[in-house]
């Protein structure tokens, strides 16, 4: 039985733009399980997106480094954000780069896609690393995820892993699907996380969350 689906934002549940599709929305409303979204953006970001979409208060924020449970209460900080700012001490001298929101960033740095990733790769120490959700680069403490924070949200809400569905769009998700009982991509996902998946939807974007929730009888 499907107790939970942990979705995530950009890419998934909106388009190209970032702006929401409403049809996935609406069918998310439906859904007789608990929603938890699961995203690279910071925690007020999530807390908002889930208000106004209508889902549970749970969130995996900045790609697993923030988890929170309820709209009034407290970040839970699980990365460790002083290790992503040494290595982007590192990439400044080869790059310029640009820090996204980072006032608000509690356990990562985000940068704008500005240089080569691969390359960036093999500068970074060893205790963080880069990923690319498609919309910015994100540098996290190694020892965070989306898919540890899922697991830490599953022990506390007391349901098992393979109760949970996952539906992403890019690298930042991989980890998350590894742990979930079924990762769904959306036809648009980066071809790394359509190779961990489960299943492949047709549709892109939102109307490829419409199209998971038929798909597994839960809308
Ligand atoms: O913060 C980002 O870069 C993308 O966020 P996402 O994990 O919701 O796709
Ligand atoms: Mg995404």
């Amino acid at each position: 039985m499907i107790k939970a689906i942990a979705v995530d934002i950009d890419g998934t549940l909106t388009y190209k733009d970032r702006s929401l599709n409403c049809k996935a929305v609406e069918a998310l409303r439906k859904v007789d399980a608990t929603i938890i979204l699961a995203t690279g953006n910071i925690s007020c970001f999530a807390r908002t997106a889930a208000k106004l979409i209508g889902v549970s208060d749970i969130a995996i924020c900045e790609n697993g480094g923030v988890v929170r449970f309820d709209y009034d209460g407290e970040d839970i900080i699980l990365g460790d954000k002083s290790k992503c700012l040494k290595a982007v001490e590192i990439l400044k001298k080869h790059y310029r780069v640009e820090l996204l929101d980072d006032d608000y960033r509690k356990s990562e740095v985000c940068l704008r896609r500005t240089f080569p990733i691969d390359e960036a790769k093999k500068l970074l120490p060893e205790d963080v690393r880069i990923i690319d959700s498609g919309f910015a680069y994100h540098i996290t403490d190694r020892e965070v995820s989306k898919g540890k924070a899922l697991k830490f949200i599953a022990e506390k809400l007391g349901i098992k892993l393979e109760e949970i569905v996952a539906i992403g769009d890019s690298e930042n998700d991989i980890d998350m699907f590894e742990v979930a009982g079924i990762g769904v991509a959306v036809a648009n996902a980066d071809v790394r996380l359509k190779r961990v998946a489960d299943v492949v939807t047709s549709k892109p974007n939102g109307d490829g969350v419409v199209e998971a929730l038929e798909f597994l009888g839960l809308i």
